[in-house]
């Protein structure tokens, strides 16, 4: 283990961690296994991807076991001159993996490890780990987690790089607010594959490199084979204390609406009760940084998955004034909008909060945007004229994410997320079931978001009320001219101010653009 700061190891092989971590007998790791269309294990690698509107037909998926692995398989692709892209947990909202053009996937399944490394003094995480998989290894072994998302079956490999957050994130802060290190085969320009480690120390040769990582996105620099996680604070090395510590138990309610009786008036009512309440409770000091929910406005579609018209509400249980807070929270958002159901809430376990794994799901396209304030009323008005006009769609929703809190006490240069005073995040999703129904569905969520973000060219370009978007929920459209008219570019969208450093680190670490999708960024 090259260990220490700045490590550059010309050879992957001095990199493994495994055995010294862990004080065992030094066993080999698994793979690579490269395989091909004929092997049996193919058609369940390719289809890894969750969105099923996508598909690749790779030369072959290289499955890797380690950081030498990697670069092995790395350097045949620069050889070969294929298109190569990597998959984690194959979460992707766009088509950077599953892309006819991509002729060799570099899959992490294999890449699981998660351990307390005293060597970092910080977790290691593998890239081939689900949430589900850290959140319940962090919390068993150690009592802490990471703010990470609510669905279990993302994969890290994704999801650190391009930022992180959920329902524990208005308490911690962002995932990237807790990135130490991370280790990253990257391609020079003579085409030969290096693994540097990149830390957060100052004085690291490799920090430019490190901050790239905190919110720049995957599939850019390199390929991403470790994470190390802590604090930012010297905290001495205690494991226990490396890390936030969740909540034991939260107390739950989903909150239901009904269509039947939702006037234009009670809806413009919901939607700014929602937004004002995440306006008023959203400061890193407000007693509601425990309390999270997800104003979800969908159709009902039975066998759709997670559809129709509610809210989800978690707030921290072990607080003694948890119950007073949920209702609170929930009268804010209900007053003067009759609810179809509020149940009574339940107390359960952290670790119970987050869906398993996923597999492949139906067909979608989600775009999404960052809010300051609330939705206007005139955005609240073509919400409304989209969601009541949705003939033929199987299903549509936009869904208000709460956010903000401790996310906004870092400075917008400090990692490569920018977004620092966001209160809320908005997506707005299709899904459909038949394939020839695409372009009806992408009609319909484009005319909703180009209606919402009318005053703007379409998109959300950072102003007062919005913030620009999530590079974790990528959306090409935003560089399209004809769907973005205002004069933004997407990477300003994304990255605002911190766009021209992360040209800087593309050129510096790829500057042959061996990493490439349709959003990556430019050397
Ligand atoms: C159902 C669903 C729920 C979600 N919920 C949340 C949420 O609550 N919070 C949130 O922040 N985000 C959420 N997301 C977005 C998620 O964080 C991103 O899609 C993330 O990039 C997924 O990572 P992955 O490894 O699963 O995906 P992949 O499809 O494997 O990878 C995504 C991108 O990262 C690249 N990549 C993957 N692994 C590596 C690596 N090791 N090194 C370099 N590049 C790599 C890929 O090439 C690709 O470009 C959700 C997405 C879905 C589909």
């Amino acid at each position: 283990m090259t260990g220490g700061t700045g490590a550059d190891a010309a050879s992957a092989g001095a990199s493994s961690t495994r055995p010294e971590l862990r004080g065992e007998r030094c066993l080999p790791p698994a793979g690579p296994v490269k395989v091909t269309p004929d092997d049996p294990r193919y058609l369940n690698l390719k289809l890894r991807g969750a969105n099923s509107r996508f598909n690749g037909e790779p030369d072959y998926i290289h499955l890797v076991g380690s950081t030498q692995q990697v670069a092995d398989a790395v350097e045949e692709t620069v050889r070969t001159g294929k298109r190569v892209a990597v998959r984690s947990g194959g979460h992707c909202f766009e088509d950077f993996v599953d892309n006819p053009d991509v002729k060799v996937i570099i899959d992490m399944s294999l890449l699981t490890e998660i351990a307390y490394d005293p060597s970092m003094n910080a977790f290691l995480i593998e890239p081939g780990n689900t949430l589900s998989e850290v959140y319940e290894k962090l919390y068993l072994g150690w009592n802490v987690t990471i703010p990470g998302g609510v669905c279990g079956g993302v994969g890290v490999g994704g999801h650190i790089c391009g930022g992180g957050y959920g329902p524990l994130s208005r308490q911690f802060g962002s995932v990237v607010d807790y990135l130490y290190a991370v280790e990253v085969v990257v391609v020079n320009k003579q085409g030969k594959a290096r693994v540097i480690v990149a830390t957060r120390e100052r004085d690291d040769p490799h920090h430019d490199l490190w901050w790239a990582h905190t919110g720049g996105g995957g599939g850019n620099f390199g390929v991403v084979t470790k994470y190390w996680m802590r604090v930012p604070e010297d905290v001495g090395r205690n494991p226990e204390r490396l890390l936030p510590k969740p909540p034991a138990t939260l107390l739950t309610s989903t909150v239901t609406f009904d269509w039947a009786g939702m006037t234009e008036a009670a809806f413009s009512r919901l939607l700014r009760n929602h937004g004002e309440w995440y306006e008023r409770n959203s400061g890193p000091d407000s007693p509601y940084t425990g309390l999270w929910s997800q104003l979800m406005i969908g159709n009902e579609v039975p066998g759709m998955g997670e559809s129709g018209f509610m809210m989800p509400i978690q707030v921290d249980a072990t607080r003694p004034d948890a119950r007073r807070l949920l209702d609170a929270h929930i009268e804010a958002v209900i007053d003067g909008v009759p609810p179809a159901e509020v149940p009574e809430p339940i107390e359960q376990r952290w670790l119970a909060s987050t869906p398993g794994r996923g597999g492949r799901g139906p067909a979608s396209k989600t775009k999404a945007g960052y809010l300051r304030k609330r939705l206007t009323d005139r955005q609240i008005q073509a919400v409304y004229e989209n969601m009541t006009h949705m003939d033929g769609i199987d299903y549509g929703a936009v869904w208000l994410i709460g956010y903000g809190g401790k996310v906004n006490t870092v400075d917008p240069a400090a990692t490569a997320l920018p977004q620092r005073d966001a209160i809320l995040k908005v997506n707005y999703i299709t899904g459909w079931a038949n394939p020839g129904n695409e372009a009806k569905h992408l009609t319909w969520v484009r005319k909703l978001y180009a209606d919402v973000y009318a005053e703007t060219g379409g998109v959300p370009v950072p102003n007062d009320v919005s913030d620009g978007a999530y590079i974790n929920y990528p959306d090409s459209d935003l560089a399209d001219p004809g769907l973005n008219t205002s004069g933004v570019p997407w990477h300003d969208l994304y990255y605002k101010g911190n766009h021209p450093r992360l040209r800087k680190v593309k050129a510096a670490y790829d500057p042959r653009n061996h990493f490439h999708h349709a959003l990556s960024i430019r050397p």
